[in-house]
C-alpha cells in the first residue's frame, strides 16, 4: 500500500470532485434503498386484505398505486445519482491517469541515455501503459466501489436492524465468506491473467519483429521456421487463456451460490419466526430478501477491490522505481547562455559505465569558432563518443570539455543542446511526413526554409520526385527512404536548426562521392561562422577541414591539415593512397 502514497497528490488535486462524488454516492444509495420498505408495506397490505383485516379493495388499490409511484420516483432518482457517481469517480480517475502518464513521460524524457541502455523499450512502454491502467483501476473503480460498499452496507444494515435485528444477524453471516472467496478468486484470476499478459506481450514482440524483419526472413527462406515458432507461442498463449477462463467461470456461480444461501436463511429463519409470531408481517421477509440481494454485490466487491488495490500497488511500485531514478545529466545553471561554439577537449578520458570500455584516453584538441574539424579513425576508435560528450549525452569525469572557454557542465543544458545540430550515425526519422521530419529541427520553419535546408542537404530533388513531395509519410505507414536519402533528410533537419555547432557523425557514408562533394560545398557555405565537426571514413569529407585528427583506440595518434598529413607516415596517408587508388580504378 505504501507505494500508492505517490498518488495522494492527485487525490488532493481533485479533492472537490471526489468529495462531491462521495455525497452523490450516499444520495444514490439512500434512494436505492428507500423503496424497499414500500415493497414490504405493499406485501403487508395484500396480506391484510387476504386475512380480511382490510375489506375495501379500493383501499388496497390506492395504497399500492401510491407505493408504486414512490418506488418508480425513488428508482429514477437513484439511477440519476448513480449516473452522476460514475461520471464523477470514473472521470476523475481518467484525469488522474492522464496526469500520471504525463508525469512518467516527462520523467522518462529527463532520464539519461544510460537509463535507456539498462531498460528495454518494451518495459518502459508497459509501465507507462499497462501499469498506469492498473493504477487507474485503483483511482477509479476501486475507490468508487469502496465508497458504494461502505454507504450501501451502512444504509442497508440500518434498515435491516430497524426491521428485524436477530434476522439481520443470521442473514449477513454468509456475506464475509462471500467476500473472502471472491478475494481468493480474484487473486488467482490476477495471477493467471498476468501470465496471459506475458504471453501476449511475447507474441506481440515476436510478430512485430517478424514483420519488421520480413525481408531477412524471406531471403533466408525461414517462413516455415518462423511460422512454427509462432504456432508454439500461440499454443502456449491459448493454454494460459484457457486456464484463466476456467477460474473466471467460478466467479458468478460462487456469487449465486452464496446469495442463494443467504436467501434460504432469510426464508427459513424468517419463515419460522413468522410462524412463531415473532415477525408480524410477511412484508419483513420480502424486504429482507431484497436487502440481502442488495448487499451481495457490495460485499463481493470488497474481495474484488482488495485484489485491484494489490495489483495497483504492485504496478505503482514498478512506476515508482522509474520515477525515483535520478537523471544522471543535470542542468546546473538556470539562466540561458549565449553560445558561440569554440570547442576544446582538455585531457579527456572516458569509460562507458555498462561495458567498462575506455573509449577515449587523454584527448586534447581545440576547434575555434567557425572552424571545421574532421575526425578519422578505424571503427570503434572512439569518434562517436567525442560527439556524444559534446552534447552531454554522457558526462566526463576525467579532463574537461569547454565551449567558449567554459566547462560544458556549467553551461545551461538547454542552451548547450539548442546550440548543437547533431546528425547521428544511424539517421533516425519519425513515422511522419518528410516535411515534419525536417521541421523537427525548427518547429516554426516556413516552407521556404524547409526547401532551402533540403536543397543544402542535396535531397530536395529526390523529395519533389515523390508523388506527395514533402508530405510523403515515412516509416511504417509510408515509404522507406534509401540509406542515403535518410542521411540527407537528417542533415536537412540539422541545417534548418541553424545551430552554432554542427556535428556530423559519418552521415555521408551512404551517399555517392558526387553528392558528398555537393553537400560538403553547401555545408562549407552555411557553416562559415559555425563550428563543425565531421566524422568520416573518407578522405574526401575530411580534406578541406581546418584541422584533422586521427583516432586510434581512443587516442589521438596524428593531427594536422590534409597537406601535412598526406606527407606524414601513418593511417591518414595510407587511407589517402588507398582511396586515391580506388578512385583511379
Ligand atoms: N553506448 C555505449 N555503451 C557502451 N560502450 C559503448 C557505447 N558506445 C560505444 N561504446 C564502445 O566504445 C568504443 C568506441 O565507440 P565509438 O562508437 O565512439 O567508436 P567509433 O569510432 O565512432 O566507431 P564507428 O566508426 O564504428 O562508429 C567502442 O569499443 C564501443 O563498443
Amino acid at each position: 500500500m505504501k507505494h500508492l502514497k505517490h498518488l495522494n497528490k492527485y487525490f488532493y488535486k481533485y479533492k472537490w470532485k471526489l468529495i462531491s462524488g462521495l455525497v452523490i454516492t450516499i444520495a444514490a444509495r439512500i434512494f436505492a434503498i428507500y423503496y424497499i420498505p414500500l415493497i414490504g408495506d405493499s406485501t403487508n397490505v395484500i396480506e391484510d386484505y387476504i386475512k380480511g383485516e382490510i375489506t375495501e379493495l379500493s383501499v388496497v388499490r390506492s395504497e399500492l398505486a401510491y407505493n408504486i409511484m414512490i418506488i418508480v420516483g425513488a428508482t429514477l432518482i437513484s439511477a440519476f445519482f448513480t449516473f452522476l457517481m460514475r461520471q464523477t469517480f470514473i472521470v476523475v480517475s481518467r484525469h488522474m491517469e492522464f496526469d500520471l502518464k504525463n508525469e512518467v513521460y516527462r520523467h522518462y524524457q529527463d532520464l539519461s541515455l544510460n537509463f535507456y541502455k539498462k531498460n528495454r523499450t518494451g518495459d518502459l512502454m508497459n509501465r507507462i501503459s499497462e501499469d498506469v491502467s492498473k493504477v487507474r483501476m485503483y483511482l477509479g473503480p476501486a475507490i468508487m466501489y469502496s465508497v458504494t460498499t461502505f454507504t450501501s452496507t451502512v444504509v442497508v444494515l440500518i434498515y435491516m436492524i430497524d426491521a428485524a435485528p436477530e434476522l439481520t444477524l443470521y442473514t449477513v453471516i454468509p456475506l464475509p465468506v462471500l467476500s473472502y472467496a471472491i478475494y481468493k478468486l480474484s487473486v488467482d484470476i490476477h495471477k493467471r491473467s498476468t501470465v496471459v499478459q506475458q504471453y501476449l506481450s511475447r507474441l506481440n514482440t515476436f510478430t512485430q519483429e517478424s514483420f519488421s524483419g520480413i525481408a531477412v526472413i524471406k531471403s533466408y527462406g525461414m517462413e516455415q521456421h518462423t511460422n512454427s515458432d509462432f504456432v508454439e507461442l500461440s499454443n502456449g498463449s491459448r493454454d494460459k487463456n484457457l486456464d484463466l477462463v476456467k477460474v473466471q467461470a467460478f466467479f458468478f456461480p460462487l456469487m449465486v451460490l452464496l446469495i442463494g444461501i443467504s436467501n434460504i436463511l432469510v426464508i427459513y429463519i424468517g419463515g419460522r419466526k413468522y410462524l412463531n409470531g415473532e415477525i408480524e408481517n410477511l412484508g419483513v421477509i420480502v424486504e429482507f430478501l431484497l436487502y440481502v440481494n442488495m448487499l451481495t454485490w457490495p460485499v463481493a466487491s470488497i474481495g474484488w477491490v482488495t485484489s485491484l488495490v494489490q495489483q495497483a500497488s504492485a504496478s505503482q511500485q514498478r512506476i515508482n522505481e522509474f520515477l525515483d531514478e535520478k537523471p544522471e545529466i543535470t542542468n546546473k545553471k538556470s539562466s540561458e547562455d549565449n553560445i558561440k561554439g569554440a570547442i576544446a577537449f582538455k585531457d579527456v578520458s572516458f569509460t562507458y559505465d555498462d561495458t567498462n570500455i575506455t573509449a577515449l584516453r587523454n584527448i586534447s584538441f581545440e576547434v575555434k569558432n567557425g572552424e571545421t574539424l574532421a575526425i578519422i579513425g578505424k571503427t570503434g576508435a572512439g569518434k562517436s563518443t567525442i560527439l556524444e560528450l559534446i552534447g552531454r549525452l554522457y558526462d566526463v569525469e576525467e579532463g574537461e570539455i569547454t565551449i567558449d572557454g567554459r566547462n560544458i557542465q556549467n553551461l545551461n543544458l538547454d542552451s548547450l543542446r539548442k546550440s548543437i545540430g547533431y546528425v547521428p550515425q544511424d539517421a533516425f526519422l519519425f513515422s511522419d511526413s518528410i516535411k515534419n521530419n525536417i521541421k523537427f529541427g525548427k518547429t516554426n520553419a516556413i516552407e521556404e526554409e524547409i526547401y532551402e535546408a533540403a536543397k543544402n542537404a542535396s535531397v530536395h530533388k529526390n523529395i519533389v520526385n515523390f508523388s506527395k513531395g514533402y508530405d510523403t509519410v515515412l516509416g511504417e505507414r509510408g515509404i522507406t527512404l534509401s540509406g542515403g536519402q535518410k542521411q540527407r533528410v537528417s542533415i536537412a533537419r540539422a541545417i534548418i536548426h541553424d545551430p552554432e555547432i554542427l556535428l556530423f557523425d559519418d552521415c555521408l557514408s551512404a551517399v555517392d562521392t558526387e553528392t558528398e562533394e555537393e553537400i560538403l560545398n553547401n555545408l562549407f557555405k552555411i557553416s562559415q561562422n559555425k563550428t563543425t565537426i565531421i566524422i568520416s571514413h573518407r578522405i574526401s569529407s575530411a580534406k578541406n577541414a581546418d584541422k584533422i585528427i586521427i583516432l586510434e583506440d581512443g587516442r589521438i595518434v596524428q593531427q594536422g591539415t590534409h597537406s601535412q598529413l598526406i606527407n606524414e607516415t601513418g593511417y591518414y596517408k595510407e587511407l589517402y593512397a588507398k582511396q586515391l587508388n580506388e578512385k583511379e580504378m
